[in-house]
């Protein structure tokens, strides 16, 4: 990914020669100016980055450098760097619609959070506007979305586990992204010019399970007959195996394969001489595979060759953090297949993504996406069967929106309130009734 660009306005050169350096290290693309008039030099609404100014210059300050550029475009990301007796401007400048503004001296891992949510959010409208404009951009496809600290944890995680070819389970319920974890694992590792075979084991025929699998010699009952018929395994050969569902398989079934598993031979139905097998086996499960062990209904043998790393996926709404950056993807994702142009999210749409614990995870998430792109009424959905009254909608749908101010902010709750143009306690009032933990969004850095 190309670096983010950030032009940075101060007019005390020498903070801001350091910011530059620090930023350049950070994997930014600073561009310097001292001054307001020459950073609004060749900055137009395409710009493909975010702007940083100090507060206080002579000349043209950093309130007017933000006016201007909103004239501009309003969704340009505009970050001010205030000294301490500038917050009250700052604060205003937020209500008129700047991004966010930092109290000097600013330490590096606030600044570099701020920049690169801001580049986020950018790079997103521009991607949004492209489509708008041209509906054959491509989205990106197979990427694991989603800045909750549970997704990025994963994503580290599939980056060593597909270098290491270790086999692993996943665990997680339906719809939150087993699958695309499974994918992303053989993508990145190296095997992903081999073949990836998805084998959903409640699906499986349990009469042709053998054949399934192990394939069969020509000629042979079952097998065509002149041709040899391939069984999976002989498919996912120097490749990945993945067997979703693994929790369906019956325990002759999963005797089989923990033999394969142990064994990595197979002995195509009637061969003479075992094929030796070179698998990274991936495995999936909505069930609680160690209580299906202590209720006999699951191998231990094959559990533990399994469990040993393992991966949980979480639900949706234990990340509620998500569900908003998730449901964008889907929509440009929807329009650009559907050759549709992007919808505005109305207020009721807003409702559903805040109030809606999506039991049916990402995959419920995106069919809602796609109801949008379509245009198809959105109240009968907000007012379903499931949902709570309306004391208990509003609170969430406060909860999620204050969520969502903490999250842009980075957990800054002056720059939240400043927002939501709340006072501070009413602001505490709302976060301790509605459960809401601050702290909970100041993200580590990595
Ligand atoms: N983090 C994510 N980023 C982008 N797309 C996602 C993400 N998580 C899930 N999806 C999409 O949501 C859909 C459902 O995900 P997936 O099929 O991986 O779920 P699953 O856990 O394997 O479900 P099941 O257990 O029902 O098979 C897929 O289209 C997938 O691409």
């Amino acid at each position: 990914m190309t670096p983010p660009l950030v032009r940075l306005v101060d007019d005390d050169t020498d903070l801001l020669e350091a910011t530059t350096q620090s930023l350049r290290i950070a994997g930014f693309q600073p561009e310097a100016f001292s001054s307001g008039a020459a950073a609004l030099q060749g900055l137009d609404a395409d710009y493909p980055g975010v702007v940083l100014s100090d507060i206080r210059m002579p000349g043209m300050d950093g309130f007017e450098v933000f006016r201007r550029i909103r004239s501009m475009d309003a969704e340009l990301p505009v970050i001010l760097l205030t000294g301490h007796g500038d917050v009250a401007m700052a604060v205003a400048a937020i209500r008129e619609g700047a991004w966010d503004f930092l109290t000097k001296p600013v330490g590096l891992d606030a600044l570099t959070a701020a920049l690169r949510r801001a580049a986020q959010a950018r790079a997103l409208v521009l991607e949004n506007r492209a489509l708008r404009a041209d509906r054959q951009v491509p989205v990106v496809a197979g990427q694991l979305l989603g800045d909750s600290v549970a997704m990025e944890h994963l994503r580290e995680t599939v980056a060593r586990l597909a270098e290491a070819g270790v086999d692993a389970l996943i665990t997680g319920p339906s719809g939150a992204g087993k699958t695309l974890l499974a994918r992303a694992i053989h993508r990145e590792g190296p095997r992903h010019a081999r073949a990836f075979v998805h084998v959903a084991c409640d699906t499986l025929d349990a009469a042709r399970f053998d054949l399934d699998f192990f394939g069969a010699e020509a000629g042979q009952p079952g097998a065509p007959r002149h041709a040899r018929l391939v069984g999976r395994l002989e498919k996912a050969h120097r490749g990945t195996l993945f067997l979703d569902r693994i929790e369906a398989l019956s325990l002759p079934q999963q005797a089989r394969i923990l033999h394969v598993i142990e064994a990595r031979e197979v002995w195509a139905a009637g061969a003479a001489a075992a094929r030796g097998l070179d698998l990274h086996v991936l495995a999936a499960s909505q069930a609680d595979l160690g209580a299906m062990v202590a209720a006999g209904a699951f191998l231990p043998d094959l559990y533990y060759r399994l469990s040993g790393v393992t991966l949980h996926v979480p639900s949706l709404k234990e990340r509620r953090g998500d569900i908003a950056g998730l449901f964008r993807h889907f929509l440009l994702s929807a329009c650009a297949r559907l050759n549709l142009s992007v919808p505005q999210i109305t207020p009721l749409v807003q409702a559903r993504l805040a109030t809606h614990d999506w039991p049916g995870n990402a995959r419920e998430l995106m069919q809602f996406a796609e109801s949008v792109a379509l245009g198809l009424p959105v109240l009968g959905e907000a007012m379903g069967e499931d949902a709570p009254g309306l004391a208990e909608m509003m609170a969430r749908y406060e909860a999620g929106i204050i969520q969502e101010a903490l999250r842009m902010s980075g957990g800054n709750v002056t720059a939240a309130m400043a927002r939501l143009r709340l006072p501070r306690k009413t602001f505490y009032d709302k976060v301790n009734r509605l459960g809401i933990r601050p702290e909970a969004f100041r993200k580590r850095e990595g």
